[in-house]
């Protein structure tokens, strides 16, 4: 089991730092910082951080496998040309839409990107409701519109069995799960896995683990907690110094260290001064349990 640490890693803080991806090539944590608006890259080796800026709000970042990033950045899909510094749009959503954005997503064990939309927060978790919709890019190019009527498209990971997918619509304080249909990418039989306790705060983003065990950021709840989807129960509680807590991904040698990424934004001086590391990165160790890689996508 070893001891467990909490380490700030990155120090460089963040608006709302987001979508953490661990890169095993270069022993690199991809992310974004949504209102920087940027994506980042902290190698781990070096601890040093290369950026890039965006257009407008970026909510995630993933890898693809012909190279480079794809981005779900304001209400377009877009490819990221490292090297070269370029933004190309790969398709367009929310075209009737006029203030929403994209915010997280992650690649399916098919390699497609799903990712979610709202609407743009006047503050923190305030924002016109029903906005949203979770589209996934498909390896062609096309999108597909799951659903619509989402308040704040957050978190999402499939089990290790392909067979479920886990998301979170954040206003609904809970986490959901599909049936998964890996074959087509399709979802049916919503139903709920975890309902938030009060101190819990917002559920924000989330992974699964090796064993199957969903880690959950809780925004404004200052931890991540480990719920088993099975029996909808919480198995434990990682605290960390900051309260924005916005989302989570197992990386590191083996993929043992979680790291946890936060925001600063909507914080006032007062909340600040407490909380001198809000929008960091960090990285808890000796948890015992191991995460998946992540996937690419393959368009
Ligand atoms: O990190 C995100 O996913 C959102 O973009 C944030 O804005 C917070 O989640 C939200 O404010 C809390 O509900
Ligand atoms: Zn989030």
């Amino acid at each position: 089991m070893g001891t467990l640490k909490v380490e700030c890693v990155v120090k460089e803080q963040n608006e709302i730092g987001e979508g953490p991806v661990w890169e095993e090539k270069d022993a690199t944590l991809l992310y974004v910082d949504i209102y920087g608006p940027k994506i980042s890259r902290w190698n781990s080796l070096t601890n040093q951080i290369e950026s890039m800026h965006t257009e407008t709000y970026v909510g995630c970042v993933v890898p693809r496998r012909s190279g480079g990033y794809v981005i779900g950045e304001g209400t377009r899909f877009a490819a990221v040309d490292w090297e070269k510094r370029a933004i190309t749009t790969i398709a367009n959503v929310d075209t009737e839409k006029s203030n929403t954005r994209f915010n997280d997503g992650k690649v399916d064990p098919a390699g497609r990107f799903f990712a979610g939309t709202m609407a743009v927060e006047v503050r923190p978790a305030e924002l016109e409701r029903k906005q949203g919709s979770l589209y996934s890019l498909h390896p062609d190019h096309s999108v597909v519109t799951h659903f619509d009527q989402v308040d704040l498209s957050n978190g999402l990971d499939w089990s290790t069995d392909h067979r479920f997918f886990y998301y979170v619509d954040s206003l609904t304080y809970m986490v959901e799960a599909f049936d998964y249909d890996i074959h087509t990418g399709g979802l049916a039989n919503r139903r709920m896995v975890y309902r938030l306790e009060k101190d819990e705060g917002i559920p924000d983003g989330m992974c699964i683990d090796a064993e199957g065990k969903i880690w959950l950021a809780c925004y404004d709840g200052g931890r991540v907690v480990r719920i088993d989807p099975q029996t909808g129960t919480r198995l434990q509680t990682v605290k960390l110094p900051v309260a924005k807590i916005t989302s989570c991904c197992f990386g590191g040698k083996d993929y043992t260290d979680l790291y946890v990424t936060s925001a600063y934004k909507g914080m006032d001086e007062e909340s600040l001064a407490k909380q001198p590391q809000a929008g960091c990165i960090f990285k808890v160790t000796g948890l015992g349990v191991k995460g998946i890689p992540p996937y690419s996508f393959s368009g």
